[in-house]
C-alpha cells in the first residue's frame, strides 16, 4: 500500500516537472534520477542471450502464428514474448480464442510457428535430443483425448507406458492420483464417467510419469472449488523444488492467484507477465480480472504510438523501493519491449552453469527422422492399446470380419448367374392364331415345326406365352410383360422345307415364310442378349434334332465356324469369374481402408494422436503399430474372403493358391496403406469418408473390375494403368483363369504395381503427419 501510493507520488511528478520543470532540490534531483535510470532500464531492449534462454523452462521470443490464407491472415500470436522460469507455475490467461491453445501447441512442438523462436527445458521442441516432444512434457490437452473404452487404470498404464514407466511404477502411481484427483476406483470405463471425472482422468494421465514441464490447458473446468484446491495444492508442491514447471490455461482467473507468474494475453500479445502479486499491487487493483480489463482498456487505447502508451503505463506503475542492479542475465518478456513486463525476473533466473543441455539441433525436419528407429516401450504401449480397442469394440470387429464373408456371399450368389424365369411372347400362325399348346412332335416329322423349336426354346428356361396376333404379342413386350415377341408364319415348317430342299431355287415368299420375325425388348443389354444366345442355340439343336431324327448328318446343322474347347477359360464364359478377381481385390482393399482411416480419424478427432505425439512417439511408430494389428484383422478378412469364394462358391480357380493368396494380402495391406493417406490427408471423418467413398467407384469402373480396359476411352486406359487394382487384378484374373505362374510378368506385374502404390501411400502419409503441423 506505502509502495503504491509511493508510486503514485513518484508517478504523478515526473509529469509535472517535466512539463513545469519545478524546483530543483536535491532530493527530488535525486529521485527523478533514480526514476529515470529504472524507465531506461525497464524500456530499454534487454539483453538475453542463447544461454539465458536456455536455462528457462519456455521461452518464446517475437512468436509469429497466422492462421488461414496471406490474403485474409488470422494473426493469433503477434511478436509474443513468453518466458516461464523453471519451478514455477505459470498461469496464461486470456479471452476465448486469444490463442492460448496454439501457444501450448507451439510450445509442445505440435504446431510451428511463422516466426520467432520457441526454446522448452533447454532446447527447440521437436529437435533431437530435445526430449520435447516426449515424457519430459505432462500434456493435458483442451479436449479429453481419452480412449472411451478404457477403465481408468489401462488409461494411466497406456500413458505411462508411453513415457518408459514400468507397469510396477504405474501400479504406484495409480493410488495416489486416485486419492488426490478423487477419482472412482472402479473398472468403468472412461466414456461412462462424468465430464469432470473424465477431465480429472486426462490430468491424472499428464501427471502419472511426473515430467519435468506440465502443460495443462483448462484443467479445472467441471472439477468442484475443494477438489480444484487441492489440484492447485498438488501443483505447487510438486514446483516447490523448482525442478518441475507448470504452464495452466485456466478461465477461472481467480485461481492463479496461486501462481508464480501470470500472462496476460490478448490480441496476440501478453498484456503483462508478472507475479499476481506485482499485476494487483502493480496497477492498484483488487482482483486479476480488473487487471486484465484494465490492462485491456489501455491496449485498446494504445492504438497510437507504442511510446506514449508506455508513458501512461509508466504513470501508473511505481518503481520498485530498491534500485536494482541491472544484470545481463535477466530474462524478461519484454526484451524488445512488447509487453508491459514490469518487474526483475532475476531472482527466479536460476544461475550457475548450464547444465547438460540438449545437443542445439534444429527442428528435425530431415528425411531419416522419419525413419528413425522405434522405442520398444512406444510399441508396446501402441500394440497393447490397440489389441485392447479392438477387444472392447468386439461389435466392430465382428462387422469387420463379417462383412467380407456376407460380401463376398452375395457377390456369388447375386452376379453371373443367368436369369431365369424370362417371357417370350409367341404369336404363332401355323396354329391358326389359336392360344392351344402346341402339340409335341418327334421323328422324322416336317409338321408343325415351329412348335418342335419352341419346345427346344423352352427346354432353356424360357417361359412361352402365346398370343393371338401381332398386336397383342407386341403390346405384352412394350409393356414389360415379355422380353420379346416371336412370330411365325402361317406356312412356317412348309417354308422352311423348301428353303432347305431347294435352297437357291427357293422363292422369295418361301424364304420369307419360314424366317421367325422376333421383335425383342433390348433395354437390358444382358437378358438381351442373353435371350438371342439361347435363340440361336435353340436353333442348332432343333435343326439336329430333326437332321438326325431323318437320318441326314447333324453336322449340317452347325455353321462352320467351329470352336474347339478354349485354350483358357470355359466354352461359356461366366460373368462371376470375369469380375470375381476385381470384386475380391475390392472387398478386401476397401475394407482395409475404412478399418485402417477408421481407427486413425478416431484417434486424430479426439485429440489422441495429438496427445501421443507430444507424449513421444512417432509417426513411424504409429504406423507400425497400425500395420501391425491391423495386419491381423487383414488376415483374417483375407482368409474368410478366400475360403467363400473358392471351396464354398466355387469360383474357378485353376492357378497356384498360394500367389491368389499373397496378391490378396499384398492388395489389403495397399488398402491399409490407402486408408492411411485418407486419414492422414482429410481433417474430419465427414472429409475421409467421403474420399473414401468418392475413390471406390472410380477405382472400380477404371481398374477393369466390371468391363475390359481395352474397351475404354483412349485416354483413360492409360490412368487406367496406373490406378492401384487395375495390374492386381489382372494377374490374379491371369492367375485364376489362366493359371500361369509368379514368372509371368502379368502376374508378377500386379504385385509390382501394388507394391510401388504401398511405398507412395507410405511416404505420402508419413510426409503429411511430419509437416502437416498448423
Ligand atoms: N486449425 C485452425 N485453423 C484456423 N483457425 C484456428 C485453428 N485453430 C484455432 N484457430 C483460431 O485461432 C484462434 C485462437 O484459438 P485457440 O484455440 O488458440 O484459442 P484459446 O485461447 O485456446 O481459446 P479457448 O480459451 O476458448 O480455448 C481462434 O480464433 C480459433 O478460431
Amino acid at each position: 500500500m506505502v509502495a503504491a501510493e509511493e508510486g503514485g507520488a513518484a508517478g504523478a511528478g515526473p509529469a509535472a516537472e517535466a512539463s513545469g520543470g519545478g524546483p530543483g532540490s536535491a532530493d527530488v534531483g535525486l529521485e527523478l534520477q533514480t526514476l529515470q535510470e529504472r524507465r531506461r532500464r525497464q524500456f530499454t531492449t534487454q539483453h538475453s542471450t542463447l544461454w539465458t534462454r536456455r536455462q528457462q523452462a519456455v521461452c518464446v521470443r517475437r512468436a509469429y502464428k497466422k492462421y488461414g490464407s496471406k490474403s485474409a491472415p488470422n494473426v493469433i500470436l503477434d511478436g509474443l514474448n513468453m518466458t516461464v522460469p523453471k519451478g514455477t507455475i505459470y498461469g496464461l490467461l486470456g479471452a476465448s480464442g486469444c490463442g492460448k491453445t496454439t501457444l501450448l501447441s507451439c510450445i509442445v512442438g505440435r504446431r510451428r510457428l511463422d516466426g520467432g523462436e520457441i526454446w522448452v527445458l533447454g532446447g527447440r521442441p521437436g529437435s533431437r535430443g530435445s526430449g520435447v516432444p516426449g515424457p519430459r512434457i505432462g500434456y493435458m490437452p483442451q479436449e479429453i483425448a481419452l480412449y472411451g473404452e478404457f477403465g481408468i487404470r489401462e488409461t494411466l498404464t497406456y500413458f505411462g507406458w508411453l513415457a518408459g514407466m514400468s507397469a510396477k511404477e504405474v501400479d504406484a502411481k495409480f493410488d495416489f492420483l486416485i486419492e488426490l484427483l478423487k477419482l472412482p476406483n472402479t473398472s468403468r470405463f472412461v466414456k461412462e464417467l462424468s465430464g469432470g471425472q473424465q477431465r480429472r482422468v486426462s490430468l491424472a494421465a499428464a501427471l502419472v510419469h511426473d515430467p519435468e514441464l506440465l502443460i495443462l490447458d483448462e484443467p479445472t473446468v467441471g472439477v468442484d472449488p475443494v477438489l480444484r484446491q487441492s489440484i492447485w495444492d498438488h501443483l505447487v508442491s510438486i514446483t516447490k523444488e523448482g525442478n518441475r514447471t507448470v504452464i495452466i490455461t485456466t478461465h477461472y482467473i481467480d485461481e492463479t492467484r496461486q501462481a508464480g507468474m501470470i500472462g496476460l494475453m490478448r490480441a496476440g500479445k501478453f498484456l503483462a507477465e508478472e507475479s499476481p502479486e506485482d499485476l494487483l499491487h502493480n496497477h492498484g487493483c483488487d482482483s486479476l480480472e480488473d487487471v486484465f480489463l484494465k490492462l485491456s482498456k489501455i491496449q485498446n487505447r494504445g492504438k497510437r504510438r507504442r511510446s506514449s502508451f508506455m508513458q501512461e503505463i509508466m504513470a501508473t506503475v511505481p518503481p520498485p523501493e530498491e534500485p536494482v542492479s541491472f544484470d545481463l542475465n535477466s530474462e524478461i518478456s519484454g526484451e524488445f519491449g512488447d509487453n508491459i513486463s514490469l518487474s526483475n525476473k532475476e531472482a527466479e533466473i536460476p544461475t550457475g552453469q548450464p547444465s547438460d543441455l540438449p545437443p542445439d539441433d534444429e527442428a528435425g525436419n530431415e528425411w531419416t527422422d522419419m525413419f528413425k528407429v522405434a522405442q520398444l516401450h512406444h510399441l508396446k504401449a501402441l500394440l497393447w492399446k490397440n489389441v485392447l480397442w479392438m477387444w472392447r469394440n468386439y461389435g466392430f470387429m465382428a462387422f469387420l470380419f463379417g462383412l467380407p464373408v456376407v460380401e463376398t456371399a452375395l457377390y456369388c450368389l447375386t452376379i453371373g448367374r443367368d436369369p431365369v424365369g424370362l417371357h417370350l411372347s409367341i404369336v404363332n400362325h401355323e396354329l391358326n392364331n389359336t392360344m392351344d399348346p402346341c402339340p409335341k412332335h418327334e421323328g422324322c416329322s416336317y409338321e408343325l415345326l415351329s412348335c418342335r423349336y419352341l419346345q427346344h426354346l423352352s427346354k432353356r428356361g424360357v417361359i412361352l406365352d402365346p398370343y393371338e396376333d401381332y398386336d397383342a404379342g407386341l403390346y405384352a413386350v412394350q409393356n414389360g410383360h415379355a422380353w420379346g415377341l416371336l412370330e411365325f408364319a402361317s406356312n412356317f415348317s412348309h417354308s422352311l422345307v423348301k428353303r432347305i430342299n431347294e435352297n437357291r431355287e427357293a422363292e422369295w415368299y418361301e424364304l420369307e415364310g419360314s424366317d421367325v420375325n422376333v421383335w425383342m425388348d433390348m433395354s437390358d443389354q444382358q437378358i438381351g442378349n442373353m435371350l438371342r444366345r439361347d435363340m440361336v442355340y435353340s436353333l442348332m439343336d432343333f435343326s439336329q434334332d430333326i437332321l438326325s431324327a431323318c437320318d441326314y448328318n447333324p453336322h449340317l446343322a452347325q455353321t462352320p465356324l467351329k470352336f474347339e474347347k478354349p485354350v483358357y477359360g470355359a466354352i461359356i464364359p461366366n460373368f462371376r469369374d470375369f469380375a470375381a478377381p476385381g470384386v475380391l481385390l475390392t472387398i478386401i482393399f476397401f475394407l482395409s481402408v475404412a478399418l485402417t482411416s477408421g481407427a486413425m480419424l478416431i484417434e486424430r478427432n479426439d485429440g489422441l494422436l495429438e496427445r501421443g505425439l507430444v507424449a513421444g512417439i512417432t509417426v513411424t511408430e504409429i504406423l507400425f503399430s497400425h500395420v501391425a494389428t491391423q495386419f491381423m484383422v487383414m488376415c483374417g478378412q483375407t482368409a474368410l474372403v478366400l475360403v467363400f469364394s473358392f471351396p464354398v462358391f466355387g469360383i474357378t480357380c485353376v492357378g497356384n493358391m498360394g500367389i491368389v493368396i499373397a496378391l490378396t494380402m499384398l492388395t489389403g495391406f495397399c488398402g491399409m496403406c490407402f486408408g492411411f493417406f485418407v486419414s492422414c490427408v482429410c481433417a474430419t471423418e465427414r472429409t475421409a469418408t467421403y474420399l473414401a467413398m468418392g475413390s471406390f467407384l472410380p477405382i472400380v469402373m477404371l481398374c477393369g473390375i466390371i468391363w475390359p480396359i481395352e474397351g475404354m476411352h483412349p485416354i483413360l486406359r492409360y490412368i487406367s494403368f496406373i490406378m492401384p487394382l487395375t495390374q492386381s487384378t489382372e494377374s490374379l484374373r491371369t492367375v485364376l483363369a489362366r493359371g500361369w505362374e509368379f514368372h509371368q510378368p502379368t502376374v508378377y506385374f500386379g504385385f509390382v504395381s501394388t507394391f510401388i502404390w504401398i511405398i507412395v501411400y507410405l511416404t505420402v502419409s508419413v510426409l503429411v503427419l511430419k509437416f502437416k503441423k498448423g
